[in-house]
């Protein structure tokens, strides 16, 4: 049933209260930039939280467009347990792309609809120290476990947080591409979802929000989780509920939690919106990670 403005407002004040002066981190995915009229409603979305006191910082990813700029130089995409193979070649296509072209885009997305963006990478005041990331697959109980390379991949060491926390007291919105920086200054290419779950985890926020091109964590029978908690959203990584893309996405979400993050959401990014309707809705939208379950069940959500 299509809801009047009125009872959407009413619904949502609360939320708007409890969030206001609390920062928001949003994972802003690839496939969620598929069209004008998406990146407008995303666009939208930041500003307005920014305008009534909430402090959104939004790390984007651009799986896609990295894949569609490797096929016109001719380079194949390959990736292991949901981490793209990077050679040197592919880490220049992908800083180009990631903090070249789908940040500023994003940046100046934000700004046409009436906020005040800064893009950054990784590489901005040193924000992401990385190292590189090894992936590791079982053998059996008898076997070492393999160590498979996968070239400049790396995972966060430390999220330098100082230059975010200053921007959280101005009119600015960070806008962060998953850029890393090594210490002998090796760039890294680090899955943007990661970067979502440290950057959250550094700045103690309330919420991160991870925006994706399905419903949300799908259980074995194709049926939307609405919630779970961290240790049963475990038991999907093991039992192999969740394949590819899924699998850091939620185990972002597991250590965010587990380093104090309040909740996490993982969103259908294609429904215009979608950051609103998670925040300020009571039944949210897609599927919500706590720590611990408030109420049997359900996806109703205390405002504390
Ligand atoms: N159990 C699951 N529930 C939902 N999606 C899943 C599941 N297992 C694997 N996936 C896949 O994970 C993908 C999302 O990860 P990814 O492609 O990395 O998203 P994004 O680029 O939006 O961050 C989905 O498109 C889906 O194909
Ligand atoms: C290591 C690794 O896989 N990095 C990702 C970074 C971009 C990203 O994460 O983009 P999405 O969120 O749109 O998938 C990549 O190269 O595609």
């Amino acid at each position: 049933m299509m809801r009047d403005t009125a009872s959407l407002l009413i619904e949502a004040l609360p939320y708007i209260r409890h969030f206001s002066g609390k920062t928001i981190v949003i994972k802003y995915g690839g496939h969620a930039m598929k069209d004008e009229a998406l990146k407008e409603s995303f666009a939208k979305d930041v500003v307005l939280m920014k305008y009534i006191g909430i402090h959104p910082v939004v790390v984007h990813g651009g799986g896609p467009q990295i894949g569609r700029m490797l096929d016109r130089v001719g380079k194949k995409s390959d990736f292991r347990a949901g981490m793209r193979v990077t050679d040197q070649d592919t880490m220049d296509v992908v800083e180009m792309v990631l903090a070249g072209k789908v940040n500023k885009e994003i940046v100046a997305f934000i700004n046409r609809h009436g906020g005040r963006a800064i893009g950054l990478s990784g590489k901005d005041g040193q924000l992401i120290e990385a190292r590189k990331m090894h992936i590791y697959r079982y053998q059996g109980d008898d076997q070492p476990p393999e160590i498979i390379d996968i070239g400049l991949v790396g995972e966060v060491q430390r999220i330098n947080a100082e230059i975010l926390k200053v921007l959280e007291q101005s009119r600015v919105i960070p806008v962060i591409a998953p850029v890393g920086v090594g210490t002998d200054g090796e760039t890294y290419n680090i899955n943007a979802d990661l970067v979502a779950g440290k950057v959250a985890s550094a700045l103690n926020a309330e919420k991160l929000i991870l925006m994706t091109d399905v419903p949300g964590v799908l259980d074995r029978s194709g049926e939307l989780i609405s919630t779970m908690t961290a240790s049963e959203a475990a038991d999907l990584m093991q039992d192999e509920t969740l394949k590819g893309g899924m699998i850091p996405k939620v185990q972002c979400a597991i250590d965010a939690v587990q380093a104090g993050v309040h909740k996490v959401a993982i969103v259908d990014g294609r429904i215009p919106h979608c950051v609103l309707l998670e925040l300020f809705t009571d039944s949210g939208i897609g599927t919500e990670i706590v720590g611990t379950r408030t109420r049997r069940g359900g996806r109703e959500r205390t405002h504390a």
